[in-house]
């Protein structure tokens, strides 16, 4: 069973104020609305609906936790860190206060969150880069040391020399951003790439289903020695 697959939820937070303690490592899913977040984490996670709370219509903005544990060898599970669920953005001029929300929250979170490993940016291969996405992107500017993946999802969509030319130009964006940044064509509907992310994500929570017991860094419980 992969962590992945034991993805299970944990809290919503309408604030910042609200986050769970900084335990674990947090890999972060952000995305234009309709870019396919939904579609991505329950491809990954292999469930249909762990992803539903963004469904609503006018719900509120949330930034939703699960849990991603794996076997110990001697028996039980250990919590090894979070999924991060993102709300959605891509807004109308008119819709400037939700925006604000949007941004304070999310723009806050990547701004402070020090647990954060990594930010996976999923963009539609057909039109990658809208405004929006370049915002969000330009958040990560003040996290050199975290990780980035642009995940180009509905690659579905291109023909083999588009997606070739999508890739390529992605590419070259990502080197030209800075050196914690990778990318990939996906395809949520076909379930194209998932293995490819899937390694990703292993890699910045510094595990393998291969080492059950590899060391795992865990952020925020170091406590400073006193004399
Ligand atoms: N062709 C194609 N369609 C996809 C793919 N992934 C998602 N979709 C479709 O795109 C639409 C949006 O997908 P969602 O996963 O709901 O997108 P989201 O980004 O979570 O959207 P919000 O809930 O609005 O934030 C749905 O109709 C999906 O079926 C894909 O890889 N290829």
């Amino acid at each position: 069973m992969s962590i992945f697959d034991s993805a299970r939820f944990e809290i919503s937070a309408a604030k910042l104020s609200g986050l769970p303690p900084e335990r674990m490592p947090e890999i972060a899913f952000a995305g234009r609305s309709n870019a396919g977040k939904s579609t991505t984490i329950n491809v990954l996670t292999r469930q249909t609906r762990l992803a539903f709370w963004s469904k609503t219509p006018g719900r509120t903005q949330l930034v939703n936790f699960f849990t991603l544990s794996r076997k110990r060898p001697e028996g039980g599970r250990e919590q090894v860190g979070y999924l991060v669920d993102l709300p959605g953005y891509g807004f109308a001029k008119t819709q400037e206060a939700v925006r604000k929300s949007w941004s304070d929250l999310v723009g806050g979170y990547i701004a402070k969150r020090r647990s954060l490993a990594g930010l996976v940016v999923v963009m539609d291969a057909r039109r990658p880069f809208m405004p929006t996405d370049e915002w969000l992107i330009e958040f990560m500017r003040a996290r050199p040391e975290v990780k980035m993946h642009w995940l180009l999802n509905k690659s579905d969509q291109l023909k083999t020399m588009q997606k070739r030319e999508t890739l390529r130009m992605a590419k070259k964006r990502a080197a030209e951003f800075g050196p914690n940044v990778t990318v990939q064509l996906f395809s949520g509907l076909k379930k194209d790439g998932t293995e490819e992310l899937a390694e990703v994500l292993r890699g910045w929570l510094a595990l393998s289903d291969a080492e059950p017991t590899a060391p795992l860094e865990v952020l925020g419980t170091a406590t400073e020695a006193k004399d």
